[in-house]
């Protein structure tokens, strides 16, 4: 039987200050840096899930909600939300404080799938992920249907068999 494991032992909390360097000339957080970050948080939790070494394979849509500025304190909480056969699914939220002023808020969302490698970089199994709290099982549920709809965007399944898919929008 496949080992599984709850999701909740994947979950990883990270903070980073933005320092100048991280800014463009607005003094903004730049996008690509913050892509940086969440890539490293959401690999760290799928590495925790599977003990193995994790390659990023898609990332689905990152919008960028508010600005993040010079001296905010970032911080990114990534959770596994359901494994596949070597691909796990990763939900992370971004959030962003000023401390001086009090204020925090939630500035980007996204999800990432990573796939579990062997030292010669072909995927292997992971365990199963185990979704307790309501919100755990709610995006547990929503995770077939998002991994359909990136596999058939990315051209690797054909849409008659995004089954999932068919079912939420209700296509014959
Ligand atoms: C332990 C304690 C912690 C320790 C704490 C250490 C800290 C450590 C820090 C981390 C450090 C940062 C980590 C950065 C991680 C990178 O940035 S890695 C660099 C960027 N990524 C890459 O270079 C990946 C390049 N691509 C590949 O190698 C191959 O395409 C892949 C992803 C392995 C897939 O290989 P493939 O031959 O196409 O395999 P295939 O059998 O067709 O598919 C395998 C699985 O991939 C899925 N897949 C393939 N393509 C896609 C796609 N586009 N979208 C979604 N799924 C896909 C398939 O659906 C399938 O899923 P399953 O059905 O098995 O679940």
């Amino acid at each position: 039987m496949r080992k599984q494991r709850p999701v909740k032992d994947s979950f990883v909390i990270m903070t980073e200050l933005v320092l100048p360097n991280d800014t463009n000339t607005l003094n903004n957080l730049m996008g690509g840096r913050m892509m940086h970050l969440m890539d490293i948080a959401a690999a760290i939790a799928a590495q925790k899930h599977s003990n193995r070494i994790v390659v990023t394979a898609s990332v689905d849509n990152v919008s960028f909600r508010d600005a993040i500025r010079l001296g905010n304190v970032v911080t990114l909480q990534a959770q596994v939300t359901r494994a596949f056969s070597s691909s796990m699914e990763v939900h992370i939220d971004v959030w962003a404080e000023d401390i001086p002023s009090g204020t925090k808020m939630k500035t980007n969302e996204a999800f990432f799938t990573f796939v579990a490698v062997d030292q010669s970089g072909r995927p292997i199994d992971v365990p199963e992920a185990v979704p307790e709290t309501p919100e755990e099982i709610q995006l547990y549920d929503g995770a077939l249907r998002r991994r359909q709809l990136r596999l058939v965007l990315g051209g690797r399944m054909k849409p008659a068999d995004a089954t999932e898919l068919k079912a939420f929008f209700d296509i014959e």
